[in-house]
């Protein structure tokens, strides 16, 4: 069997589109969608992926504004610019670029972001709305994954989903959204003895280790349908997931490429969540 390819980025892109159409809309109205970025340091990886982000805004039409602040910024400085934000009505959505400099605290700085504007999903309060299925902005790479599986029309209710790794932003809301879409869900993580037993279960692998090529085709049942969550640069610097590709495409009968899978998928729920909470906060319905 040759899996057939779940390609992120053609799913992005025709989302983006409608997108595209519903922000024109908005805009007719009188309500532009803003989102604001903020990067702390000079970390040239996360520096080119919220310029991604900003450049993604601006395909649909969001009002995107990048702010660059230096690594020395304190913790202070930055709730002071999100609390400016949080109080700014043009803006309907504020995402801080993780991972922050070792001297502010990820938790202070999340917990800082109004629940109504935290487009990223993961103020405790839109983790907890997840959870009891109430209204929440949902984190973007486990919506984005939800959606690219209903996307190609695979099957979820009464499936058995394995997912490995269990970090806050992937591995458990990944989990947790599946599981409100009715599948069995079973959690796999490096404490987990006999890992392939388990793996080898199931209909669908998520796969959020972080760790390059770590899962070859000895762990997937064949017939599988394979989503790996990984980014992972190679020594001649091509990007690779948590999978081996070759091996994987082998055995699964559908499979995410690394790069242009999950990717792009993220970032096309940022911009959702955005023209959501833009909609929100004027009182128009709107669904995921
Ligand atoms: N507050 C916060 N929210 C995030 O959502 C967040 C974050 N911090 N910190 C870092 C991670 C990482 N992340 C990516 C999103 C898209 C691609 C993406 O589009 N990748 C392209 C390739 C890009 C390239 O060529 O480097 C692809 O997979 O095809 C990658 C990584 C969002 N993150």
């Amino acid at each position: 069997m040759v899996a057939e390819l779940i390609k992120g980025n053609e799913i992005a892109q025709a989302k983006r589109n409608e997108m595209k159409e519903e922000v024109r809309k908005l805009k007719e109205g009188g309500i532009v969608p803003g989102l604001v970025v903020i990067i702390v340091g000079e970390d040239p990886a996360s520096l080119s992926y919220v310029r991604g982000k900003t450049k993604a805004c601006k395909q649909v039409g969001i009002d995107g504004k990048l702010i660059e602040l230096a690594e020395e910024t304190t913790e202070e400085k930055l709730l002071a610019i999100i609390e400016q934000y949080n109080n700014d009505e043009a803006c309907h959505g504020i995402l801080v670029q993780l991972p922050l400099p070792k001297h502010i605290s990820d938790t202070s700085v999340i917990e800082a972001i109004s629940p109504e504007k935290d487009v990223d999903g993961f103020h405790p309060i839109n983790i907890g709305r997840m959870m009891t299925g109430q209204r929440a902005f949902l984190p973007c790479t486990p919506f984005g994954i939800v959606e690219m599986v209903k996307a190609k029309n695979i099957q979820i209710e009464g499936k058995h989903v394995v997912v490995i790794g269990r970090s806050n932003i992937v591995g458990k809301p990944v989990g947790q959204l599946f599981l409100n879409e009715n599948a069995t869900v079973t959690y796999c993580h490096s404490r987990t003895p006999n890992m392939k037993e388990i793996t080898r279960q199931a209909d669908i692998l998520i796969v959020a280790v972080g760790k390059k090529e770590f899962i070859g085709k000895d762990y997937i049942k064949p017939g599988a349908v394979v989503i790996d969550v990984g980014i992972n640069r190679k020594e001649d610097g091509k990007l690779t997931g948590d999978v081996v590709f070759e091996e994987a495409e082998e055995i699964a009968s559908y499979l995410t490429p690394v790069p242009k899978g999950v990717g792009p998928m993220t970032i096309t729920m940022l911009l959702q969540n955005t023209i959501l909470s833009a909609k929100w906060s004027h009182q128009i319905e709107g669904v995921h």
